[in-house]
């Protein structure tokens, strides 16, 4: 098993954001975590690498402790966040070659800038890429240190529609050579572009998980959109 959460909470306070969660991730899978804003994903991805405190029964990731084997595991461990924050000065090369030296054997970065069309930008500081150059970066760090495991925060938020279908095309590569991932989406074409299993969040709870195939006959809707707004509710908000 690559992972497996066991009741594990978050709270802010007297408020309780994730609650009791349980769930795995099978060898071979990439999972899909959705949930409308404020459901809970962040913070439940955030606990699950032990950088948000929480309450559990167990957390591991391949075999592993996150927080008590946190060098061990982080070596195997890819992560993108919503928002990667550089210094002022720093250039793409840089940030590259600092997030390097953080393991111990990382995928040559001009190789990875080419796969994500950032070869050109090798020179530019950091904050002079446009939102969705930004983000693209924040995707190749994340796959810099050769992980098994890879966890993507909102994969293509801010990507043009070109850059988004490349970047689902660099990911089921990665998949083929054995990639686990587990990512958080707010876009359905995305999930159903790479996904093998959801996990719906609402209030900190998990509404419904299993193969889009799975989620879409529960609902008794046509399709995976219909599916998560019947589920979560949202049928007539917008
Ligand atoms: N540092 C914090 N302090 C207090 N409350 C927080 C904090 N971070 C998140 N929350 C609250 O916890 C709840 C869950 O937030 P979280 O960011 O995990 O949701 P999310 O599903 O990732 O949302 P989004 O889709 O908007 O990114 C929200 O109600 C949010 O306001």
């Amino acid at each position: 098993m690559v992972l497996k959460v066991k009741e594990l909470s978050v709270s802010y306070g007297e408020k309780t954001v994730v609650d009791k969660i349980s769930f795995s991730l099978q060898k071979g899978e990439v999972l899909g975590i959705l949930g409308e804003n404020g459901a809970g994903k962040t913070s439940l991805i955030e606990a699950v690498l032990g950088i948000r405190p929480a309450v559990y029964k167990e957390v591991a990731i391949l075999g592993q402790s996150p927080i008590h084997n946190r060098k061990q595991v982080f070596e195997k461990v890819g992560v993108q966040f919503q928002e990667s924050h550089f210094p002022d000065k720093m250039t793409v090369s840089e940030a590259c070659q600092q997030w390097s030296v953080l393991y111990k054997a990382t995928a040559p970065y001009q190789f990875l800038l080419t796969k994500f069309g950032l070869q050109d930008k090798e020179k530019s500081l950091v904050k002079s890429l446009s939102g969705g150059e930004k983000q693209r970066l924040a995707v190749l760090l994340a796959l810099l240190p050769n992980p098994e495991l890879v966890f993507l925060d909102e994969l293509t938020t801010g990507l043009d529609t070109k850059a988004r279908k490349k970047l689902w095309q660099t990911l089921r590569n990665y998949k083929r050579e054995g990639l686990f991932i587990i990512l958080t989406s707010h876009y359905m074409d995305e999930v159903e572009a790479l996904c093998d299993r959801i996990m719906i969040l609402k209030g900190g709870h998990i509404i419904c998980e299993g193969t889009i195939a799975e989620v879409i006959n529960y609902s008794g809707q046509a399709s995976l959109e219909a599916a998560y707004l019947t589920l979560t509710d949202e049928e007539g908000e917008g």
